[in-house]
């Protein structure tokens, strides 16, 4: 393709994906779909370029200010992620000339909104939660996520699979923290490798692995994955209790739990029971009190700590979102408590940096419940789970994740037991 053609692509993807009606990942999915002429590579460079429009935003929108021509072309050239002189071939002198000078300028000198790319309602409670370490945490929002992949333990052991990885040329390293995760190096596409057919592996961020392991399902057990969407945990929690026992799989959305199916036969588990509930309230939930063993309840957030993949959510969500989310988040949670047998384990879990979708929500839990169900220290869950480090995830008694420290995505869990 000339490269002036694949900029003007560019452009259109980076005016639709700066709508901000639709999450980023299907408004790029949709373009492809409409432009099924493009190549691997250009869809990458598309991709990676109307990601970055995103993830800096407004350090882009100020030096879009010069120049000259459409402004969402000025953003593509500025977020451009393909090769340099094949973008040098797009442009016209005065572009040429443009982006030398504004390449010049000393990012250090910026006023730190630009150089930060964030909301002001999320700088505040991230520079008091973080302290120094906001800078770090800013670094590591624009770098794109490591890709770890889960072992599916029923099926392959973690030396095997990172055998027949190598032996497609992929290189892979134990995760440092989940017994069950690796570490892949750069982004080969996996989808067509037997190790992946099979079923032997999934891809599931490591933050996503210790959810899972926190619950510690167990051989024989009833447990509920109550908020399980696609199903990334359920598998992992399956595969835990070795395809025994009964794991309920519950989510409001039939769309979701219908993309766990083809995962679900992959994975060679047969103890998932995936189960379309019409709210937290359902008949199910009440049919079913009192007699599980176990549940997760990986809960509908605002998504802050996924931003290296879904840096849309930060000009997406807003603190008037994030309020209605946390009243949905606790009713959640008090409901799914129901199901609980005495002695039974609750893990409350989300993939939010903010402390009202988390800390907040853990203690009015515990406020309402305290007769009923007493806090379990995360790290002692992990250590018993054969976590390594465990001390390096938590903070007091909760797991508490985030990219710069863990090279996870930003997660946070409180564990309880029934009495
Ligand atoms: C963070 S996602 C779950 C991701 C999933 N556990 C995984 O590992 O792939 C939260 C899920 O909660 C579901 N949800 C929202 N409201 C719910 C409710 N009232 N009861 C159960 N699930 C709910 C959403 O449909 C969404 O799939």
């Amino acid at each position: 393709m000339h490269p002036n053609a694949l900029l003007e692509l560019a452009t259109d993807l980076v005016r639709a994906i700066l709508k901000f009606d639709a999450p980023a990942d299907g408004v790029v999915s949709a373009f492809f779909r409409q432009h099924r002429e493009l190549g691997p590579r250009e869809r990458h460079t598309l991709a990676e370029t109307a990601y970055a429009a995103v993830r800096q935003r407004l350090l882009w929108q100020h030096f879009a200010q010069s120049g000259s021509g459409p402004l969402e072309r000025r953003l593509a050239i500025l977020a451009w992620q393909g090769s340099e002189s094949f973008l040098r071939g797009a442009l016209a002198p005065h572009e040429q000339t443009w982006l030398t000078q504004v390449r010049g300028v000393d990012l250090t000198s910026l006023p730190e909104k630009l150089r930060h790319n964030l909301p002001d309602w999320l700088v505040a409670p991230l520079k008091e939660r973080l302290g120094e370490e906001f800078w770090p945490l800013v670094d590591s929002l624009n770098r794109s996520a490591p890709l770890d992949l889960r072992v599916n333990l029923l099926k392959a052991k973690r030396e095997s699979v990172m055998a027949e990885l190598q032996a497609a040329g992929i290189e892979a390293h134990e995760t440092p923290h989940s017994p069950w995760g690796l570490r892949v190096e750069g982004k080969p596409a996996l989808n067509k490798l037997e190790v992946f057919t099979r079923g032997d592996v999934e891809v599931q961020d490591e933050g996503s692995q210790l959810l899972a392991l926190l619950t510690e399902a167990k051989r024989g057990e009833m447990v509920v994955d109550f908020c399980a969407g696609a199903g990334g945990k359920t598998l992992a929690l399956g595969a835990a209790m070795r395809n025994t026992g009964r794991l309920y799989a519950f989510d409001v959305s039939g769309h979701r739990l219908d993309n766990l199916k083809p995962r679900l036969a992959r994975s060679g588990l047969s103890n998932v029971y995936p189960a379309q509930i019409a709210h937290e309230r359902d008949e199910r939930i009440k049919r079913l009190a009192g007699k599980i063993d176990r549940v997760l309840v990986d809960a509908p957030c605002s998504g802050l700590g996924t931003l290296r993949r879904n840096p849309d959510l930060k000009w997406r969500q807003s603190p008037k979102a994030v309020e209605e989310l946390t009243a949905k988040q606790l009713a959640i949670l008090q409901s799914a408590a129901r199901l609980l047998k005495p002695g039974g384990r609750l893990v409350y879990a989300t993939c939010s940096v903010l402390a009202e979708e988390n800390e907040r929500i853990a203690e009015q839990f515990l406020e309402q419940a305290q007769r009923s169900f007493k806090p379990v220290p995360a790290g002692e869950v992990l250590e018993h789970a054969r976590v390594a480090e465990p001390n390096l995830l938590v903070e007091g008694d909760h797991l508490r994740l985030w990219p710069h420290r863990h090279a996870t995505d930003g997660f946070f869990a409180a564990v309880w037991e029934r009495c």
